[in-house]
């Protein structure tokens, strides 16, 4: 079968530094495929290039077959690709709702139109409340003002921000940053429910988290894919014991 996402040995250069090095990664659908690596080991620049908001100095990013190394976000996104964020991109002026009718509106190509047609379109609201109770979140918290919301109740509606428009590839750049204990047990369940059904490559610091979802690793060091692995397979390799979980430890 057709992977989801296939990479072929992409480089990305920043100048003098070489932050991306001949990555290789191939994705089945349905994997939950987790990347890894110290901090500055290129993982976000990795995610960049896959979503297409950074352009790769070589190499190929496929989706579903088709080569869209060239081709912008917006038509990834059409391809069924979304992304999340390290940093919070809601607007924090706004309500839940609003927020999450700004992005089905955006997905729809009528963000501009915003402020006309919210109070209009009921079956918007529908669905902003079918986004929220999606990822677990009552529908009573769609009048809430974004700014009042916790940390972690911001990192889930997000989530169910880059999960709007049902995408069947979803990158999430540490979902659970700055998550209580009980908050990222919460991501965890959620992300578990997705496994099967949607692909996700999931770049996270939480190590718990990430070998009790992950199908397979890939460990990248220095732009590099070092090790490529079940969780079994990556806790017992020497390399990624020396150049990263050791260090940590
Ligand atoms: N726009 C840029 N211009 C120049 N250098 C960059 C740029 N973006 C990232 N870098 C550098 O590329 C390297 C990889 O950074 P990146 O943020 O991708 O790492 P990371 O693995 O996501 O780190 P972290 O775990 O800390 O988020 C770092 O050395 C970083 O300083």
């Amino acid at each position: 079968m057709t992977p989801a996402l296939q990479v072929n040995r992409l480089n990305k250069y920043f100048g003098g530094l070489h932050a991306t090095r001949d990555v290789s990664m191939t994705l089945p659908r349905g994997e939950l495929h987790a990347v890894i690596g110290p901090n500055g080991a290129g993982k976000t620049t990795l995610i960049s290039q896959l979503f297409g908001e950074l352009r790769p100095s070589s190499g190929q990013v496929l989706i579903e077959g088709r080569d869209v190394t060239h081709r912008p976000t917006h038509e990834r996104a059409g391809l069924g690709m979304a992304r999340s964020f390290q940093i919070t991109t809601l607007v924090r002026d706004l309500t839940v709702a609003e927020n999450v009718i700004l992005a089905l509106l955006a997905r729809q190509g009528h963000a501009g139109r915003f402020w006309r047609r919210v109070d209009r379109n009921a079956g918007l609201q529908a669905d902003a409340a079918g986004a929220l109770a999606r990822i677990g979140m009552p529908a009573t918290q769609l009048g809430r003002r974004v700014s009042d919301l916790s940390h972690g109740e911001q990192r889930m509606l997000e989530l169910a921000i880059a999960m709007v428009g049902d995408p069947t590839l979803i990158l999430l750049d540490e979902p659970m940053a700055g998550l209580g204990s009980e908050e990222s047990r919460a991501m965890t369940r959620f992300l578990a429910q997705l496994k099967g059904k949607t692909t996700v490559l999931l770049v996270e610091h939480d190590m718990e988290a990430v070998f009790e979802l992950a199908d397979r690793l890939t460990v990248l060091v220095r732009g590099e894919v070092v090790a490529v692995g079940t969780p079994a397979q990556i806790r017992d390799d020497e390399r990624v014991r020396d150049a990263y979980l050791g260090e940590d430890a």
